[in-house]
């Protein structure tokens, strides 16, 4: 019997690596592992390193033909002239850059010009902002920069044997590009006059392959693929079809579909990413998603099905109570300093159910707001795919169809990130001379549709209505 071809996808996100090894004619899982990264909204990559080491550990690439990296967008990793980092990265739910972000919106003829010129407009969140941040903040090791690259260009790097990076040495993809704020997805090419007015001075950037280009090999032999962000790896490992808007609650919640023409979205509500196969990826990220679930479960004493047995005793509207959950500050809306808003408070309403349903409302609001504002930039949205650790959730698979108002398809759970990583792989496998991968299914999705009431519109009005009051 031929032993079959076996590719690998890695998942390098905010909590966590995650790697499957897949066989790539039928895309069915035959290994997988993982590994932790250490809390913060600022990481030394070789937290990642070291999971990615942990998490493949024991023989998990043996027999593996070629690998890609998926991994959480946005991070600033600085490189010195030795390819050293130079301080630890500073994540995408870092917001000490909003002021950054601001001043060099303002800088560059406002928001509109910014969504013309690179699809996104700056927010704390995107990797030039942070340059700015750095360069105002860090003089001396902003001076000791040579490079600038992103979390899954690091990682690959580190896959092919470069345990320094030099600058020529490291290369990233269109899909990761698109975040960084000084690359176009429209032309396809680096904005270094951004890039420039951002830091200061020039620096260098990694080299842009194509989809199903390869970055190199290991010293092993085996083949390294581009890689992308998370949310393009995503993508990719989804199979989507027409109408189809993914909504991913992870760390961060994003709501995004795959689309054949750029975006500018001059209110910086949707950002005008790039895919991975060579169209593009307009997204809109929240900041608080599962880990909204995740405190207020340990707020009520119970676990992450407590609180969703919880969710599910409550009427729709948890009694008048909404939560606002900006926990960790807020991306999108742009309300980066702000906290949390309980509203709605009586004795009536103060339950641990209502409290629960109103964490899995509130969440849920924030990202409707998101897919309103792809449909107004011409996506069209028939079907919410539901990912990422959240869509476990039975009560937020039960509340997502009234909030969003459109049936929603709670695939498989599977990892999909590391599971498009790992379709990258093979499709450069193939344009290598490889074998072609077959057509990939997870199985059969369960669709659950909305119920057709008004109580969705409700929960979604008083959200509207509680932001509006707190945050004029
Ligand atoms: N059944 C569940 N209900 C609610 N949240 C969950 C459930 N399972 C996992 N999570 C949460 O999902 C998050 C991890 O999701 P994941 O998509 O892997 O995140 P990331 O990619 O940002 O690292 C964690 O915060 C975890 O607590
Ligand atoms: O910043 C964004 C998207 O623009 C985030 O989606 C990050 O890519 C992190 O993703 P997760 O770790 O939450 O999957």
């Amino acid at each position: 019997m031929t032993r079959p071809t076996l590719v690998a996808g890695v998942d390098s996100s905010t909590q966590s690596t995650k790697v499957l090894v897949v066989d790539a004619a039928t895309g069915v899982v035959v290994r997988e592992g993982r590994a932790a990264h250490p809390d913060g909204t600022e990481v030394d990559p070789e937290h990642w390193w070291a999971a990615f080491s942990s998490a493949t550990a024991g023989g998990l690439l043996d027999d593996v033909a070629a690998i890609s990296v998926s991994a959480q967008q946005h991070g600033m990793v600085a490189l010195d002239d030795d390819g050293a980092v130079v301080r630890p990265a500073l994540l995408w739910n870092d917001t000490r850059s909003a002021d950054a972000a601001a001043a060099l919106v303002e800088e560059c003829g406002g928001p509109a010009a910014w969504a013309d010129e690179v699809g996104t407009v700056p927010l704390a969140a995107i990797t030039v902002s942070k340059l700015r941040w750095f360069a105002e903040h860090e003089s001396d090791a902003a001076a000791r920069t040579a490079q600038v690259v992103l979390p899954h260009d690091w990682v690959t790097a580190r896959i092919l044997g470069h345990d320094r990076m030099r600058p020529g040495e490291v290369t990233t993809d269109r899909g990761d590009a698109s975040g960084t704020g000084y690359w176009s997805p429209e032309s396809g090419s680096y904005r270094e006059d951004l890039l420039v007015r951002a830091f200061g001075r020039a620096v260098a950037v990694p080299r842009v392959l194509g989809p199903t280009e390869a970055a190199g090999e290991t010293p092993f032999g085996m083949l390294v693929a581009a890689g992308t962000g998370d949310n393009m790896g995503a993508a990719l490992g989804l199979g989507l079809r027409p109408g189809d808007v993914v909504v991913s609650l992870g760390t961060s919640g994003t709501v995004f579909s795959v689309h054949d023409r750029a975006t500018h979205d001059p209110s910086g509500f949707v950002a005008g990413f790039a895919d991975a196969s060579g169209a593009f990826l307009p997204l809109v990220c929240t900041l608080n998603a599962a880990r909204v679930l995740g405190a207020t479960a340990d707020l009520l004493g119970t676990d992450l099905a407590g609180l969703s047995d919880l969710a599910l005793a409550a009427a729709p509207g948890a009694g008048g109570l909404t939560l606002l959950p900006y926990l960790d500050g807020e991306r999108t809306p742009d309300l980066p300093d702000s906290t949390g808003t309980l509203g709605g408070l009586t004795r009536d309403s103060m339950t641990p159910a209502n409290l629960a349903r109103a964490s899995v409302e509130g969440m849920l609001c924030g990202l409707a707001e998101g897919l309103d504002a792809l449909v107004r930039q011409g996506v069209s949205a028939e079907r919410v795919v539901l990912i990422g650790g959240a869509a476990r959730s039975p009560a937020v698979q039960a509340v997502a169809p009234e909030v969003f108002g459109v049936p929603v398809v709670v695939p498989p759970a599977a990892e999909y990130v590391a599971l498009g990583a790992a379709r990258q792989a093979a499709e450069a496998l193939a344009a290598a001379g490889g074998p072609a991968p077959g057509e990939w299914s997870q199985g059969g999705a369960e669709v659950v549709e909305p119920h057709g009431g008004a109580a969705g519109a409700r929960v979604r009005a008083a959200h509207a209505d509680l932001r509006t009051r707190m945050h004029p």
